[in-house]
């Protein structure tokens, strides 16, 4: 059988006033009458950088300072008749206004807007990383029930949107419970979301969570997603092989680690970087960076094509 070449495409992410530029393809080309983030071939000779600029230019009039595009996602995707890795790059920089220079409708949709079933089958992970957050908090020991909830309250001070992961696995049931009803209350109104941490039946009793984040011992033993399409489905990796498994289960990001040395895990081996950037270029969901990670590993993380940053010891 002959063997694919991988298509470069360099796409891009134009945001604007918290709305992102989506065009529809024409009929006749390659998922044709689906919509898409603007972009196109990168041409050889040419940088990633060089190409959106030039896609940008030539599909939508924007200028695009190339030192503003920032890397978003980078997604390997067989569609059967072609392979492609689409190279996923954002700016908030774009000037001009837009228009679709090659006959093709514009429009700006909010991240929440964008529907998989409108878009390229593989721009399913592209839409959950633009949905996601950089930081991912997850909860460090909590003691007895009334002092981890005050040990709670006092660590949701310091965050002021994003994903608290709620992992308390000293807990029994019921003070987890406990818990997770004070969390909820604590961040309702606010843009901080609440991801339960455990298996799926927890989901059924706290409608208001974001989501669920499944431990592996959790993840493991299931054989598709458990939740609804409508809530975040978060996964505990360690390996290539678990990456698989939270793609198979649908899941909306995955958590990779060790990374680095950490406190809450004294003497775990870790990946390393080089490791996790190798893992990550073949996962095809956003992965955060766990293990020994501070605010100014989120950059690092992004550079190397993951999504962020998840950890206790940054905000416990
Ligand atoms: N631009 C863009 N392409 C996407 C997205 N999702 C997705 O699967 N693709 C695929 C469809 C195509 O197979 C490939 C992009 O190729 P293209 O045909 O748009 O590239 P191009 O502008 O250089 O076109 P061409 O005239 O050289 O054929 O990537 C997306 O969101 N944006």
């Amino acid at each position: 059988m002959a063997v694919k070449k991988l298509i470069h495409v360099a796409v891009a992410v134009i945001v604007r006033g918290g709305r992102i530029l989506i065009a529809r393809r024409p009929e006749h080309v390659h998922q044709g009458g689906l919509l898409e983030f603007p972009g196109g071939k990168v041409e050889s000779g040419e940088t990633v950088q060089q190409a959106l600029v030039r896609e940008i230019a030539e599909e939508t009039g924007l200028r695009v300072p190339a030192e503003t595009l920032e890397p978003v996602i980078g997604i390997r995707h067989d569609y059967g008749d072609k392979q492609v890795f689409l190279d996923v790059w954002q700016t908030a920089a774009a000037e001009g206004e837009a228009e679709g220079r090659e006959g093709q409708p514009v429009f700006w949709l909010t991240p929440e807007e964008l529907r998989d079933e409108d878009f390229p089958a593989a721009n399913r992970p592209i839409i959950r990383a633009l949905r996601l957050p950089r930081t991912l908090h997850i909860t460090g020991s909590l003691a007895g029930p009334g002092e981890g909830e005050c040990r709670l309250d006092q660590a949701l001070q310091r965050v002021t949107d994003g994903l608290v992961v709620l992992r308390a696995p000293g807990l029994v049931p019921e003070q987890y419970r406990r818990l997770v009803s004070m969390a909820l209350a604590r961040c309702s109104g606010s843009s901080v979301g609440v991801m339960l941490h455990g298996g799926p039946a927890l989901l059924s009793e706290f409608t208001e969570a974001d989501g669920l984040h499944l431990p592996w011992r959790e993840a493991e033993r299931l054989s598709g997603r458990p939740v609804a399409g409508n809530v975040r489905l978060g996964v505990s990796c360690h390996s290539a092989e678990q990456l698989r498994q939270a793609e198979r289960l649908g899941a909306d990001y995955a958590v990779l680690g060790p990374v680095l040395p950490t406190a809450s895990h004294p003497g775990e081996p870790t990946l390393g970087w080089e490791a996790f950037e190798q893992l990550v270029a073949a996962a095809r969901l956003p992965v955060y960076a766990l293990g020994g990670m501070q605010p100014g590993h989120i950059a690092k993380a992004r550079a190397l094509g993951g999504q962020g940053i998840a950890g206790i010891g940054f905000w416990w």
